[in-house]
């Protein structure tokens, strides 16, 4: 079996001998400009175009959650990659515990109101602040897929009321279902802390606008934890100034890097990470990929197929 491997920023000198030591049998190689030797899998991120054009692939995995960067290179080039050539993704592999401690420790962060006390320590003030309570501290998931799930049962731990939004209804336990679009404004009403946790789809690009916000509870907080394109970004300032939001935590941007001189930068309520709230971690990766592969080489029904016209 022939496997080649390409991710700009991971390094392969990690990478190839785990893939090695878990496929025994497998020939794993990097793959280069020029390369069109066999291959029978493509382990990817942001691959080049001729890296997959015209090869006859079992199964193309991305090394990522989101497959939005290869599925838009795809539209733009589709002769990348043929229709019936299967298309997986990581599901959790370590990202679900990663994100559990992102969104439980800023949660947390903002119902004992530490940022509050971060501006009065600004200031030397010595100030008690009336505390929130859980009653009124509604968090609201949308995404209830692998990550969202996992955030939910986190978060259901330190006993806040729960509610999710997707495609389809959920059956998770403590967290009040919501789904499709004529669910989404009874999703919206009461929400005080939003975490959003879909793909990046064209039915999810620019969902979190205005209008979306003004149907939050008021003083309320956004966590984005997903796509920088589900946040219309000015109507998130616009929401920031006016009061209407409390604060935001950002982790993904309309563009990253998130040029210097934007204003989300500077906004004294919005705090940020650089992309990286949960990252491909090698070793449970390659479990994941070694284990899809035995199974897929046997005939078996595996996890992680992505629905190409899904979008996800
Ligand atoms: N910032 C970071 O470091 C990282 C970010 N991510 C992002 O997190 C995203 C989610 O990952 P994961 O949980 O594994 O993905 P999943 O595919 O498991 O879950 C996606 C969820 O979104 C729901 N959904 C999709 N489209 C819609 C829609 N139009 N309306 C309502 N709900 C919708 C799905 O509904 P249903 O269940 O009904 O199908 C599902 O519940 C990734 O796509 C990626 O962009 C992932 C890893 C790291
Ligand atoms: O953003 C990261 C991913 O795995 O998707």
């Amino acid at each position: 079996m022939e496997i080649i491997f390409y991710h700009p920023t991971f390094d392969p000198a990690c990478w190839l001998p785990a893939l090695r030591k878990a496929l025994p049998g497998a020939n794993v190689r990097e793959w280069r400009k020029g390369d069109d030797e066999p291959a029978d899998y493509a382990l990817v991120w942001h691959p080049p175009v001729e890296m997959l054009r015209g090869r006859e692939l079992k199964g193309v995995f991305a090394l990522g959650a989101g497959v939005d960067s290869i599925l838009s290179k795809l539209k733009a080039h589709p002769e990348m990659l043929a229709q019936h050539i299967p298309l997986f993704r990581l599901e959790d592999t370590g990202m679900g515990l990663q994100m559990q401690e992102y969104a439980v420790s800023q949660v947390l962060h903002w119902f004992r109101r530490f940022d509050d006390y971060q501006a009065l320590k600004q200031q030397a003030r010595w100030l008690e602040l009336e505390e929130y309570r859980r009653e009124d501290f509604t968090i609201g998931i949308l995404g209830a897929g692998v990550l969202g799930a996992k955030v939910a049962a986190s978060l259901s731990a330190w006993g806040f009321p729960l509610r999710c939004w997707s495609r389809s209804h959920k059956d998770l336990p403590g967290v009040t279902s919501f789904a499709g679009t004529e669910e989404l404004g009874e999703f919206l009403h009461g929400t005080r802390v939003l975490i959003n946790l879909l793909p990046d789809t064209p039915a999810t690009k620019g969902l979190i606008d205005l209008n979306v916000i003004n149907q939050l509870a008021d003083n309320s907080y956004i966590m984005n934890l997903a796509r920088g394109v589900h946040v219309v970004e000015n109507d998130l300032l616009q929401a920031l100034d006016s009061g209407k939001l409390r604060g935001a935590m950002l982790d993904v941007f309309s563009r990253e890097p998130l040029p210097a001189d934007h204003p989300l930068w500077a906004h004294p309520r919005v705090a940020m990470t650089p992309h990286v709230a949960a990252a491909t971690r090698a070793d449970e990766a390659i479990a994941f990929i070694a284990a899809t592969i035995g199974k897929l080489e046997r005939g078996e029904i595996v996890n992680g197929r992505v629905d190409r016209v899904r979008g996800y």
